[in-house]
């Protein structure tokens, strides 16, 4: 026996986008990269890791891209958990990064995709199975708080100092709590003079400067792969990121997505191929799902798919994204269509309009979806639970 479980808590959060908009990171000079609201000052983020913008050859391509853009370059169960508890933080910049938009734009039929929320997943495995957890987070204003660095406690001074004295690109913190990208112009002693992006010249502290992360790990689709990883980096990156259409990212295991709000072309038949033959490996909620099934298969082992994040984040559809996968995976009997259309029947009882979502889930879900030894669906089982916390 072996079960994917998929669950979508919420987690605490302030009533409103307050943080987000703390943080403003500029985009480099060339970038067509806007100011981003952050975390508070007391906030500090860590990335995962880089991944090439680029989208390989004959592989699908996520993100729509402009014009412009384009010419710049077994036997187991299937458990479905949602909750709502709002918590999940992210910000967002109108960087965009160059790479998986363009796969966005070369799939066709992607007419099933009415999604257009950021993420953040996460996987864990314990000794009874495997666990993924996907934490879900309103798109550009909303905060990400998994990675968190506080100054302090980094270690920057040689790296600024460093910085300082080749006159590089350094990331500064504004008394707003904005990070803007500027130029070092010059460093003596302990001080630093930046020139700011708009014109502005400011002398500060070279410790207070925090390093900039090479133009080529611009968009990387792994947060692990920066160089620099501290809030702007991240902030920098996601904004990228966001701006291309490319919503998911990865920082190492956890999956992190940004809302957008509107239609995506990252969802359909022609994806789902796509990483069912693993011909591209861009980060996605199927890439979680199909690692999901695929282990659930080959180790006899349930797993669990946790997505979590604040209201509004995209936790519920997340989980039907995740869940139209597995049906497409593991379907055939005709049972996978009525799990699906089980979504909209608890929606019509069990959401409500809030301040922070038109359609928010008022009721927690655990969604088990039992698959037979040849890993195709037989059976799913739903339970509610309600919420402690109301917004
Ligand atoms: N992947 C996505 N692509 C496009 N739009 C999305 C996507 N995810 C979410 N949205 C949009 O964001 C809205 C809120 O998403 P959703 O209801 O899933 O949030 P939630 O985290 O479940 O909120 P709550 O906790 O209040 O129930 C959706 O109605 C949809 O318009």
């Amino acid at each position: 026996m072996a079960s994917v479980r998929m669950a979508s808590p919420r987690t605490r959060e302030p009533k409103k986008p307050t943080r987000l908009e703390r943080t403003k990171v500029k985009p480099r000079p060339p970038a067509l990269l806007q100011s981003v609201k952050s975390l508070p000052l007391d906030y500090r983020f860590t990335g995962g890791s880089p991944s090439s913008a680029e989208s390989k050859k004959g592989e699908p391509r996520f993100g729509s891209l402009n014009e412009k853009e384009k010419k710049e370059k077994a036997t187991g169960e299937v458990k479905v958990e949602e909750e709502s508890p709002h918590s999940s933080k992210s910000s967002s910049r109108e960087h965009r990064p160059p790479g998986e938009a363009k796969d966005l734009d070369d799939a066709k039929g992607n007419v099933e995709s009415p999604y257009s929320s950021t993420t953040t997943s996460r996987e864990q495995r314990t000794s009874a199975g495997d666990e993924r957890e996907v934490r879900t987070s309103s798109s550009a204003t909303s905060k990400i708080t998994a990675i968190s660095l506080s100054r302090s406690d980094s270690n920057w001074e040689d790296t600024s100092s460093y910085v300082a004295k080749k006159k590089l690109q350094a990331w500064c913190q504004l008394s707003n709590g904005d990070w803007v990208l500027g130029t070092i112009i010059s460093s003596s002693g302990s001080e630093s003079v930046i020139s700011l992006p708009d014109g502005e010249v400011l002398r500060l502290n070279t410790e207070s400067l925090l390093p900039s992360n090479p133009e080529i790990l611009d968009g990387v689709d792994d947060l692990m792969q920066l160089s620099y990883l501290h809030e702007p980096s991240v902030l920098y990156n996601l904004q990228f990121r966001y701006s291309k259409d490319m919503i998911y990212t990865r920082a190492g295991p956890v999956l992190v997505a940004i809302n957008p709000f509107k239609k995506v072309h990252l969802y359909g038949n022609e994806f789902i191929e796509a990483y069912r033959n693993k011909s591209v490996n861009s980060p996605h909620v199927y890439a979680i799902a199909d690692n999901a099934i695929r282990e659930m298969i080959r180790d006899e082992v349930n797993q669990s798919i946790i997505i979590s994040g604040e209201s509004g984040a995209g936790k519920t559809e997340t989980a039907k994204i995740a869940m139209q996968y597995l049906a497409a995976l593991g379907g055939g009997s005709g049972i996978e269509y009525e799990i699906l259309q089980t979504n909209p029947i608890l929606e019509a009882f069990g959401n409500a309009r809030t301040l922070r979502n038109d359609n928010s889930s008022r009721f927690g879900k655990l969604i088990e979806i039992h698959f037979s030894v040849t890993g195709k669906i037989s059976g799913a089982s739903i339970q509610t639970c309600k919420f402690s916390l109301i917004i």
